[in-house]
């Protein structure tokens, strides 16, 4: 036994048999050669795998290919080999074919083990998905398709680096070879898939840790009619538009009547209801009456039919010189939601702890490589705590985080390391076992004020009140303290209304969690850094008093939160909570620059694809 407690790889007995892919006739690529023999101790045996072929290549005078399957469980290939007696291997060589076989493992020849550990000999065919060689490699739509259309396809998402090094010279295809473009492609591929099983990774430790400490997972709406962040940066859900456009096409298809229309229509239902009166008065038969009757009525529900569609005006329906949000869907302004907290708060306050993790959004402008109009957040919210629970929460989560990264993504993370970020694995050791650095704002500003009295610059002015910026964190945990740093008791002036004021009543119990400096060389040695927070915001829970002035003094209407206030009225109780911005953890823990990398199908202004 090592002295880590881990047996040495010859001492590990290593099992033969394979996972199976749950609800597929496949075998997992990652139970093949994530073993610690590479796979070798399973030569002999049968078994199906399916994949997209990365490479192709055909040998031997064509007598057989090689074919490096992915299947997307892991980042490395299998090794396939074919031969033409099986099928014609034409169809198999162009990248991005797909493939379902059967075949038996083989460990390669001698001279070629140093690569492959093991080997598929396809025996069988069950299926192909080909393509089209000549719109293949090197082909632009390549980077349309698939995963590739995260925020690949137009290079933006690249950091600038990253984008000169890669799109620009890619989006030059005439002028590249198929292997340069393959490669490159390749690796971004390969970036990709890597990025989504972090992802998966990240989202499912979230709910592991949350579980694990007796949270439950409470689903918050999506659609919403207070501002939790009081910032107005809101998207507005409405069918007011598609309403008026609808309404809009109709009467240019179908004309409203004109006033004489409406006054000939009214006339017939005066003359209708003469009649009716007339016949009455004349003791008419009943069924002469009925009929009389009758004819009013359609002749009422003609005229009500005109009216209504007379009064019909093309546009957004107006009400004393404003929308009139009560003609809207949920007859009231609604919104996508920025943030789940204040809903989140309610089970707080009955259930104990809770957490909600889902998207947010914001109509903020920014161009910025921190953010996105559409991005994840994990919020929990823990009664019964206040900040030092918070605190204490917030560091676990983290330091969990990084350690499930370490333990189940080692090999994405190698991949992240070698060709991305050298000090991603470091980065993530370092947070998982270290002890979080905790000072307050105001001793937080002290040290910022110490550093510029001996000389250092920072662009934005050191002063008691200012929100942090981010060079501001990078000295904390970069230069003062090499680690993560967690600040509390913000201004109050800086922090949103729900947060509680602290007895000197300046500040409020607000944390933020800074980590260190992401110092990474990308491929062309360009040195990036992340945001320094990781967390949205970081709070304990205002009292009634507080959160109606603060409400008030935000200039916001009260009633969209008399709701959230009732909370404080009813059985309130001390609790407090944060949020995470998901893509903001898969930056720091992966160290890519830009947080358009890291989701699929990024949404940021001015770009909202399929
Ligand atoms: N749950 C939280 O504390 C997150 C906070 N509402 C934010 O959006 O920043």
């Amino acid at each position: 036994m090592a002295d880590d407690g881990v047996l040495p790889v010859d001492k590990l007995t290593i099992s033969d048999t394979v996972e199976e892919a749950e609800f597929s006739q496949r075998v997992l690529i990652r139970s093949i050669l994530g073993r610690p023999d590479g796979g070798a101790g399973l030569a002999g045996k049968t078994l199906k795998v399916g994949g997209w072929v990365k490479k192709g290549r055909e040998q031997g005078k064509g007598s057989f290919a090689f074919l490096e399957l992915n299947d997307g469980s892991c980042p490395a290939n299998l090794q396939l080999i074919i031969y033409s007696d099986v099928a014609p291997l034409g169809q198999f060589t162009p990248t991005g074919t797909c493939l379902h076989v059967e075949g038996v493992l083989q460990m390669p020849p001698e001279d070629k083990q140093g690569k492959q550990s093991i080997e598929l000999r396809v025996s069988k065919v069950l299926d192909v998905g080909t393509v089209d060689p000549a719109n293949c490699f090197p082909h632009s739509k390549c980077f349309k398709c698939r995963i590739c259309l995260v925020s690949f396809n137009e290079g933006e998402g690249l950091s600038r680096n990253r984008k000169k090094k890669s799109y620009n010279e890619l989006s030059k295809l005439a002028e590249k070879t198929n292997s340069e473009i393959h490669e490159a492609t390749n690796q971004m591929k390969k970036l990709i898939s890597a990025i989504a099983r972090i992802r998966n990774a990240l989202a499912f430790a979230t709910h592991t840790f949350f579980q694990k400490h007796g949270f439950l997972y409470v689903h918050t709406p999506i659609i919403t009619t207070s501002d939790c962040e009081g910032a107005g940066e809101m998207f507005q859900v409405t069918t007011l538009i598609n309403e008026a456009e609808k309404l809009e096409k109709e009467l240019i298809k179908n004309p409203p009547p004109s006033q004489e229309e409406v006054d000939m229509a009214k006339g017939v239902v005066k003359e209708k209801g003469e009649i009716v009166a007339k016949l009455k008065s004349d003791k008419a038969g009943k069924s002469v009456i009925t009929a009389a009757v009758a004819e009013l009525t359609k002749a009422k529900e003609n005229l009500s039919k005109l009216e209504e569609r007379f009064n019909q005006k093309p546009g957004i329906p107006k009400k004393d010189g404003k929308v009139d949000y009560g003609q809207d869907f949920f007859a009231r302004q609604a919104f996508l939601t920025v943030s789940g907290q204040l809903q989140v708060e309610t089970f707080a306050c009955a259930l104990s702890s809770v957490y909600t993790f889902g998207p947010t959004f914001r109509a903020e402008h920014s161009h910025t490589s921190r953010h996105l109009a559409e991005f994840w957040m994990v919020e929990p919210e823990i009664a019964f705590a206040d900040i030092e629970d918070d605190m204490k929460c917030a560091e676990a989560y983290v330091r969990f985080l990084c350690q499930w990264l370490l333990d189940n993504c080692y090999d994405d993370m190698e991949f992240m390391a070698e060709k991305f970020d050298k000090k991603a694995i470091q980065r993530l050791q370092m947070v998982a076992s270290t002890n979080f650095i905790r000072l307050s704002y105001t001793e937080a500003v002290k040290i910022l004020e110490e550093a510029v009295s001996k000389g250092h610059k920072f662009e934005n002015k050191v002063e008691w009140g200012i929100d942090l910026a981010s060079e501001h964190e990078k000295y904390l945990t970069e230069t003062k303290f090499e680690s993560p740093v967690i600040v509390y008791n913000y201004p109050k002036g800086i922090k949103a209304f729900y947060m509680k004021v602290n007895p000197d009543n300046k500040t409020v119990a607000a944390m933020d969690v800074l980590v260190p400096k992401v110092g990474f060389f990308l491929m062309d040695s360009w040195i990036c850094f992340l945001e320094q927070n990781l967390f949205m915001s970081n709070r304990i829970a205002i009292t009634l008093e507080h959160a109606n002035i603060k409400i008030l003094e935000m200039g916001l209407p009260l009633e969209p939160y008399e709701w959230y206030l009732d909370l404080r009225r009813y059985g309130t109780v001390k609790h407090s909570g944060f949020g995470l911005g998901f893509e903001r953890m898969i930056l720091f823990a992966t160290g890519i620059d830009n947080i358009r990398d890291v989701i699929p199908f990024p949404r940021y202004p001015g770009r909202a694809d399929l």
